[in-house]
């Protein structure tokens, strides 16, 4: 029984597809690389599965019950709200107990534990606005780690992260992972992808291939995602009936159709 499953999904902006018919399903326990070029919809995927974004068409299912943390790609979140690292890494305890009720003394050691594990120890009541961009990244990370979800979702969460910080996080994902949680990463570096990922999407718009990350990261796959063209298409039509029912040529079938042969 997956855990989360897409079906024939296109998510976009407006009138345009940034995501084109996506279809799969990721098993409980998977840990996930979500791969492309910039613009290539790789965080659009995110916010559908989050439900930050409606589909345009198509289907995203989450087993039922299960828990949903997100850390988005830090350049979208605004740090210039007066509020402190502990207020932050705090929601990620309001799925469990609301905005207002009090700490529980189980509590203050689920945060604590989270900011010692992120390396942010003592930095409880420093303002948000005064973290440099790693320490922010990391504040996030403890935010996720507090929400004990189901499944996480992570949008390039190395940046600007130096690489002794990465490591940690990287254990700390292998972590997430052995305790049985299914985690989605998007992420630029193949070589990280390769050795901490098993499987790996790899997106232009539309999917150039799911599976395991050996046979999705191939010269060819990879060659393929490049010819990828980032702009959009003013007078291209939304497309969001299944590729095979086009009989007028649309440039994404081919694509599609290789994506099915590997998922
Ligand atoms: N809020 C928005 N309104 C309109 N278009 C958007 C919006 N957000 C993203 N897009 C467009 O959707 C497409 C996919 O963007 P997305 O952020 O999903 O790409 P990405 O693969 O995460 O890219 P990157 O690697 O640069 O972060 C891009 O063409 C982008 O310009």
């Amino acid at each position: 029984m997956p855990i989360l499953t897409i079906d024939n999904l296109t998510l976009g902006y407006g009138n345009h597809a940034a995501v084109h018919h996506l279809g799969g399903s990721i098993a409980r326990g998977e840990k996930l690389a979500v791969v492309g070029g910039n613009g290539s919809g790789k965080s659009t995927l995110l916010k559908g599965i989050v439900g930050l974004l409606r589909p345009m068409g198509g289907r995203i299912t989450r087993a039922e019950g299960t828990r949903i943390a997100y850390l988005p790609q830090s350049a979208e979140v605004d740090r210039s709200f007066p509020a402190r690292v502990i207020d932050l890494v705090s929601l990620g305890l309001w799925a469990e107990r609301g905005l207002w009720r009090k700490h529980s003394t189980d509590d203050r050691a689920r945060l604590q534990a989270a900011l010692a594990r992120v390396g942010l120890a003592g930095f409880e009541n420093r303002p948000l606005d005064a973290l440099s961009g790693g320490q922010f990244q990391r504040a996030l990370f403890a935010r996720v780690i507090v929400q004990q979800a189901d499944i996480i979702l992570l949008d390039e969460p190395f940046n600007g992260i130096d690489q002794p910080t990465e490591a940690d996080l990287l254990r700390l994902i292998a972590g997430w992972h052995a305790e049985g949680r299914t985690i989605l990463t998007v992420l630029h570096d193949l070589d990280t992808v390769r050795t901490h990922f098993p499987r790996a999407l790899l997106l232009a718009r539309d999917p150039i291939a799911w599976g395991p990350t050996a046979d999705v990261l191939t010269p060819l796959n990879l060659a393929r995602a490049r010819g990828f063209a980032e702009a959009w298409d003013d007078s291209a039509p939304i497309c969001d009936e299944p590729p095979h029912e086009h009989l007028g040529g649309h440039d994404h079938d081919q694509g599609h159709d290789h994506f099915r042969k590997l998922a």
